[in-house]
């Protein structure tokens, strides 16, 4: 697409009287792929939610894949942005094949008025290998580990070709291998979909992927500090956001943080 994929200009987000946030501007464009980071209640999900096309801000502008929100139909908006939402809400047993098609309609049951072609089936086959998942065909939702929900909700999230996904906290909850093999995955996408623009919420640096490339730092509903990684994640950066001292460090393209002086004897 021409010009960004989000741009939010001024937003203020007013609820009870209270700013949940205030004053935020933000740009993202085709191929960037940026890390929402803040301490509890910041903000983050709060924008994300609206960067999601579920909410309206109270002042300011927001631009979602070129659509002002106010003057498009949210709800075919939302068919274009692809969301990871830890707590999609499913109760039936659809074997992890059918939850991935569902991305396609983004409901939580297959359509049956539709017929799913066969590229489709594909793509469905080809998103959950890229994710770790492609010899566990016969799992279902309801027996599946959050790790296996997470890897299929990010491949649900795919099947529209989406040009924006919106991660919001997608480690949570996953144990090392499968945090590992879902931020394997997620660079690997971010390779393949060359144009593609992403957005990942998380309190935990160690869960940044290394195509991480830029980072928006919220603190009390306010930007800290946005841009490229190499300016905006930093020792002093983390520790301004968090107002907890923070020693931030880079190894293989991956994040890891801990407080000054806490290092064990080694
Ligand atoms: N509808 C609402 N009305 C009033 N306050 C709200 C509403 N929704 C969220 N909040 C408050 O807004 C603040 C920001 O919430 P938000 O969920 O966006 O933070 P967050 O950065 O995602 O937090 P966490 O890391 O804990 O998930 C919190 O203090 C929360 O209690």
């Amino acid at each position: 697409m021409i010009g960004p994929v989000v741009a939010v200009s001024g937003v203020d987000v007013v609820r009870g009287g209270r700013f949940l946030l205030r004053d935020i501007s933000l740009e993202v464009s085709a191929g960037e792929h940026w890390a929402l980071l803040g301490p509890n209640g910041a903000g983050k999900s709060t924008l994300l939610h609206i960067l999601g096309a579920f909410g309206h801000p109270t002042h300011g502008t927001v631009d979602v894949l070129g659509a002002r929100l106010g003057r498009v139909d949210m709800r075919e908006l939302r068919t274009h942005i692809g969301h990871v939402d830890p707590r999609h809400r499913l109760d039936l047993p659809l074997p992890v094949h059918d939850v991935v098609l569902t991305g396609l309609t983004n409901t939580p049951e297959l359509d049956h008025r539709r017929t799913y072609t066969r590229a489709e089936h594909e793509r469905a086959d080809d998103l959950l290998a890229i994710l770790g998942m492609a010899d566990r065909r016969e799992l279902r939702w309801t027996t599946m580990s959050q790790g296996e929900r997470g890897r299929t909700l990010v491949a649900r999230a795919l099947m529209a070709q989406p040009s924006l996904l919106l991660l919001d906290e997608p480690a949570t909850g996953l144990d090392l291998a499968a945090r590992e093999q879902l931020l394997a995955g997620i660079d690997q996408l971010r390779s393949q979909v060359a144009d593609l623009a992403s957005i990942l919420v998380t309190h935990h640096l160690e869960d940044l992927p290394t195509s991480t490339s830029h980072a928006l730092l919220l603190r009390d509903g306010r930007s800290v500090v946005q841009g490229p990684v190499a300016d905006s994640l930093t020792s002093t950066t983390i520790t301004e956001c968090f107002a907890h001292p923070v020693e931030l460090r880079r190894t293989d393209g991956r994040w890891s943080a801990t407080s000054p002086g806490q290092r064990g004897p080694n």
